[in-house]
């Protein structure tokens, strides 16, 4: 019959927001609810203008059911929500239904984003997730310096060091960052050209332009950014073109004060094939590594992700430690850390479990193993021998005065216990000893850590730093 009416108007939308902000946390709904322009209802479904699709599908998967739950509280009628990006940029007005109240003008909120799509389309960027804001990075020691050189340049003004080169392991929030920086950008400067893409994109970029005979608009392009972002630049490492196009893009930026932010997996000196004049291009400007999480970063990253669960499972019981021992055992990358709490939630809320110990070990068993960290030998003398202050020839030396020689079977005690290393191994990482000093010592030290609690402090403290 095609009968439709708008029935929640955009005032009640207003208020279902607020109750929503309550119910997901202040960064999720900035970051997902507030963007979402509401456009009506029609036929039982609610329409929402997302200024992306990645937005779209990543709203209906994560709060599809609250807000079906909350609408449908407001408006028995409503049966599903739908999540679109208006064409043309603006968001469209959903038609208004007789006897119902016209929606508002769309949220201005909506505007920069949407307005920003096409931009980025004609530059052939990547798409932008809208998880990895500064508000969503979690600050702590080893990242600190990162994130303060990112928030500079995210401010936009004069360029004071170019390029910014960060670079860190696997999953150490590198992409984060960047798309933090490029968020902000939009938000506060919209007047700026940001491109952001991997290193991947930009050499099959420069190769369409080889292949097409378009090299002239390719450089035009590039060159007409005001913030280029290049992600993973160890990519192009090897890839002589490329690399050449690329450090014409780069000088021709530099020079026209136009901002760089690079990322690599290690720092410019250390990637191999790639052209010196490029590292030491990259080395000119700001270089920050950011550093293996330790386990105050790990808890907070975790904590604040809990908050975005309970927005979805508000039912669930998290009992203490849980999140202590994830943060204790899982020290490989963010990216595993984030996937096994995801993992913990969906399986509790599957099973009606309250998260516990039991759970987590049972749901996570391939995950936790995995992480168990390998720690060497040569890991346990060093942390040993700054942790006593002594030199680390010294530990490992002939000397037997006690100073050392103690020490010495700290170090021998943790290798046996941390390591899969025999009593020979042990003993010839220790200048070629006997495996009997070894077991000598191993043993002197369990009697120790009785009666000393110096000892046993020591050692307790060792382990973490050596595992965390
Ligand atoms: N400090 C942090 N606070 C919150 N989330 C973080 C933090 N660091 C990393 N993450 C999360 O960890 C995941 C991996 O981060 P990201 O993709 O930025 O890593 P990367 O360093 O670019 O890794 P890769 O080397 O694989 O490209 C992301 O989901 C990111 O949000």
């Amino acid at each position: 019959m095609g009968h439709s009416r708008t029935v929640m108007t955009q005032e009640e939308w207003g208020q279902l927001q607020a109750t929503l902000e309550r119910t997901v946390g202040k960064n999720n709904y900035l970051n997902w609810i507030k963007p979402l322009s509401f456009a009506g209802v029609s036929d039982g479904v609610a329409t929402f203008h997302v200024p992306t699709n990645f937005m779209g599908t990543y709203v209906s998967d994560n709060f599809g059911d609250l807000l079906l739950h909350q609408i449908a509280a407001a408006d028995s009628d409503v049966r599903r929500v739908r999540f679109t990006v208006p064409s043309g940029g603006a968001p469209r007005q959903a038609p208004a239904a007789s006897g119902a109240p016209a929606p508002d003008a769309p949220a201005p909120e909506a505007e920069p984003a949407a307005a920003a799509a096409p931009r980025d389309e004609a530059l052939h960027g990547a798409p932008l997730d809208a998880r990895f804001r500064f508000d969503t990075f979690v600050v702590g020691k080893p990242n600190e310096l990162a994130h303060a050189a990112a928030r500079r340049v995210a401010e936009g003004g004069t360029v004071t060091f170019n390029p910014l080169f960060l670079y860190g392991g696997v999953g150490l929030g590198k992409t984060h960052l960047m798309h933090a920086i490029a968020w902000e950008l939009r938000e506060t400067r919209p007047e700026l050209n940001v491109l952001y893409l991997s290193a991947e994109q930009f050499m099959y970029r420069f190769i369409q332009a080889l292949r097409e005979k378009k090299m002239i608009d390719f450089k035009e392009l590039f060159r007409s950014v005001d913030v280029l972002m290049v992600d993973d630049v160890q990519f192009i490492a090897g890839k002589d073109s490329t690399q050449e196009e690329f450090f014409h893009t780069f000088n021709a930026l530099v020079d026209g004060q136009k901002q760089i932010i690079i990322s690599g997996d290690r720092s410019p000196g250390e990637i191999k094939h790639l052209e010196d004049r490029i590292k030491s291009r990259l080395q000119c400007g700001l270089v920050v590594d950011l550093h293996p999480t330790d386990y105050e970063l790990r808890l907070g990253i975790l904590q604040s992700k809990v908050e975005q669960h309970r927005a979805l499972y508000p039912d669930l019981r998290l009992e203490p430690g849980v999140l202590e021992f994830l943060a204790l055992r899982i020290s490989t990358n963010v990216r595993v850390l984030e996937g096994a709490l995801t993992r913990l939630f969906a399986f509790a809320s599957l099973v009606g479990r309250t998260i516990d110990m039991d759970l987590a070990q049972d749901c996570l068993a391939d995950i936790l193993r995995a992480s168990e960290r390998k720690v060497t030998v040569e890991e346990i003398q060093r942390k040993v021998s700054e942790h006593y202050n002594i030199r680390l020839s010294d530990l490992i030396g002939p000397k037997r005065v006690r100073s050392l020689a103690r020490p010495r079977q700290v170090a021998m005690y943790l290798a046996k216990q941390l390591t899969a290393r025999s009593l020979p191994e042990i003993g010839r990482s220790f200048g070629g000893r006997d495996h009997t000093t070894v077991m000598h010592g191993v043993k002197r030290i369990e009697e120790l850590r009785a009666a000393d609690s110096q000892i046993a402090e020591d050692l307790e403290i060792l382990r973490r730093a050596l595992e965390g």
